[in-house]
């Protein structure tokens, strides 16, 4: 047996949110690498248009006459203005190239780690808010990229432009504004680190809400049936006060450090300013120098004003990421084993030894239970509700792992073999058929796509859906709905039988697969399966008894443990629990008061 505490805890670079961002920027890194040069060129060309302009204005403290030195400053300022516009634009055409591709792959792997997560996992996290974070993610990075390229890079090339410029008028003009940038700089990654905790909790609170915003839209009707509009409209509406009030704390912690810098911006104009005229009036720089250095700092100051918010917000796109790698990131709790080999699929035998399973803490669902399946067997499954059927065609599968004992397939330790060849030899029809929102054939052709057309009306034929599958306004190409809605529940289930007769895959499970059809049409699939499998084992959960008695063998489970275990004949005659279902069900009542009479 393989035990669920072997996980497998995946890339390392999934670990931190700076990791993943980094390890997808690497596979673009030509793209990044011309995009750092491209917004450094234009920011310098930007600084550069300041020199042009104190050029311009020492050449119109000489004599006046438009040429020589004026000429050529004018010039120079107008190339570099030019310059600034073109490299921007390209800028911002490859931020866009490199953006957009990061994010097909962002969301690819985490797809790629989602879905080899375990059903429990899927049981405890709601599909809309996994969604949710997988597409904000793209989003987030998309920001990320942006706000480095727009609002942080280009005001420290002003700062560094600046530095280089004044070191050439006035030492300890430089000497100051060095230190105030360092101590502001060093000032706001501080305060933005320390508010990463409020921007992660905004962003869990969002994702959760959104989570439960599309459930409540999903379960719509069981909203209205209840007359529970009000009632959740309430309960959501709370929901949304409770994000809202965490994105007010992100937000206003951004207003804070706006604040903060927003002063800091003032003092060193105010600084730099007073200082340079000082220069000027002792006559130590020229008019043009105070022009680049009054023209410089408002640059900064312009060009700077976001920049707290912008770590700020780094900060946040941070934590929105780094908390979706903690929901989605979770170690795997079933994952293959290293190097574990394929299954080889030899007629379909099933084993359980000693198998023990329970969803969590509590009571075990199935306690010890062993058996042997015959590759070929054809078993109904039988038991009242909750007796633990389903589990078992889930522990088969294994979308779970069990806690003590073995499931074999063929000889082989299901645990011990790659999943997806595990899964390659099931055919599985669920209770819940989900259908995919496509059309009737792609549906069907889901369990083999390289199928061809005729294969997959054949099994529709046997599934009893040809028929009404042609009644269908676009015939086979008729897109169900979401979740197959604009089907009946028996249609549902008949496109899932169908599905499963087309993978032809050694083992059928069915569970309670044709419980929304009527008697006459569930005989009839019975049949046909039990025809078509002829030389496959079938393992069907069922709770209308008389629909098995084409089936080899039942096992009747009840509180987790197999009790009964014979033919309908022979279990009939034992007079246990499946003769009182039995003649329960003949007197018209359900299988699930025998559990109360018992
Ligand atoms: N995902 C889950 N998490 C926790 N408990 C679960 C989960 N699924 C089933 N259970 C519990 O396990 C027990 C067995 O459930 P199971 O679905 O196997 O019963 P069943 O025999 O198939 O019932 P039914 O005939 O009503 O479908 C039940 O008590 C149920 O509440």
């Amino acid at each position: 047996m393989r035990p669920e505490t072997t996980l497998e805890t995946g890339p390392a670079h999934l670990a931190s949110g700076g990791g993943f961002i980094l390890h997808h920027m690497r596979v673009w890194r030509w793209h990044f690498a011309g995009l750092f040069a491209l917004v450094v060129a234009s920011a310098a060309c930007g600084v550069g248009q300041q020199v042009g302009l104190k050029f311009l204005v020492d050449a119109m403290a000489g004599p006046p006459g438009f040429q020589g030195a004026a000429l050529s400053a004018l010039a120079l300022f107008l190339v570099l203005i030019a310059a600034e516009a073109f490299l921007a634009r390209l800028t911002g055409w490859l931020a866009c190239r490199a953006t957009v591709g990061v994010g097909v792959d962002l969301r690819t792997e985490l797809f790629d780690f989602l879905s080899a997560q375990s059903m429990r996992y899927f049981a405890e996290n709601l599909a809309g808010s996994l969604g949710q974070r997988v597409t904000a993610t793209a989003g987030n990075f998309g920001a990320l990229v942006n706000t480095f390229v727009w609002r942080i890079i280009p005001p420290v090339v002003d700062v560094v432009g600046a530095v280089i410029i004044f070191a050439s008028l006035d030492r300890g003009l430089t000497a100051a504004l060095v230190a105030l940038i360092l101590v502001v700089t060093a000032g706001l990654i501080r305060f933005g680190a320390r508010g990463r905790p409020i921007h992660r909790a905004y962003s869990g609170e969002a994702a959760s809400i959104a989570g439960d915003l599309v459930d409540t839209i999903a379960n719509m009707w069981t909203v209205k049936a209840f007359s529970a509009r009000a009632r959740e409209r309430t309960r959501l509406e709370a929901g949304f006060r409770r994000e809202a009030a965490s994105q007010a704390r992100s937000w206003l912690y951004l207003e804070k450090a706006r604040l903060i810098h927003d002063v800091a911006l003032w003092l060193l104009a105010a600084g730099i300013l007073t200082w340079t005229l000082h220069l000027w009036s002792r006559g130590d720089v020229s008019a043009g120098s105070v022009v680049v250095v009054a023209s410089l700092t408002l640059r900064i100051v312009h060009s700077s004003k976001d920049m707290a918010l912008s770590l700020v917000d780094v900060a946040q796109y941070f934590g929105f990421i780094e908390e979706t790698l903690a929901v989605i990131a979770k170690p795997v709790t079933v994952c293959d084993a290293p190097g574990a080999p394929a299954l080889v699929p030899r007629g379909g035998a099933v084993a359980l030894d000693r198998v023990t399973f329970s969803y969590g803490v509590g009571r075990s669902v199935l306690d010890g239970v062993t058996l042997t399946i015959p590759a070929g067997q054809k078993v109904g499954i039988v038991g009242p509700s909750g007796a633990g059927k389903s589990t078992l065609v889930h522990l088969l599968q294994r979308l779970y792992d069990v806690e003590s004992g073995e499931i074999r397939i063929d000889g082989q330790p299901i645990a011990g073999v790659r999943q997806d060849s595990l899964r390659d030899a099931l055919a599985v029809v669920p209770q819940e058929i989900g259908l995919l929102h496509r059309s009737v054939m792609d549906n069907i052709r889901f369990a083999r796509p390289e199928a061809s057309d005729e294969e997959v009306f054949a099994a529709a034929r046997a599934a009893s859906c040809d028929g009404f599958v042609r009644a269908l306004p676009d015939g086979y190409a008729t897109v169900v709905g979401e979740r197959g809605t604009r089907l009946s529940g028996g249609q549902r289930q008949r496109i899932g039988i169908a599905r499963a007769l087309l993978k032809a895959a050694p083992i059928l499970l069915l569970d309670e697969a044709t419980s929304a059809l009527d008697t006459e049409t569930e005989m009839a699939i019975q049949a046909a399966i039990v025809r078509l499998m002829r030389d496959h084992t079938v393992i069907a959960v069922a709770h209308r008894l008389s629909t098995l008695t084409a089936f080899d063998r039942i096992l009747v489970v009840s509180e987790g443990q197999v009790v009964e275990d014979g033919t309908v004949r022979d279990l009939r005659e034992a007079g246990g629990l499946f003769a009182q279902m039995w003649e329960l069900q003949a007197e018209g009542l359900s299988a699930d008061v025998v559990v109360d009479v018992a």
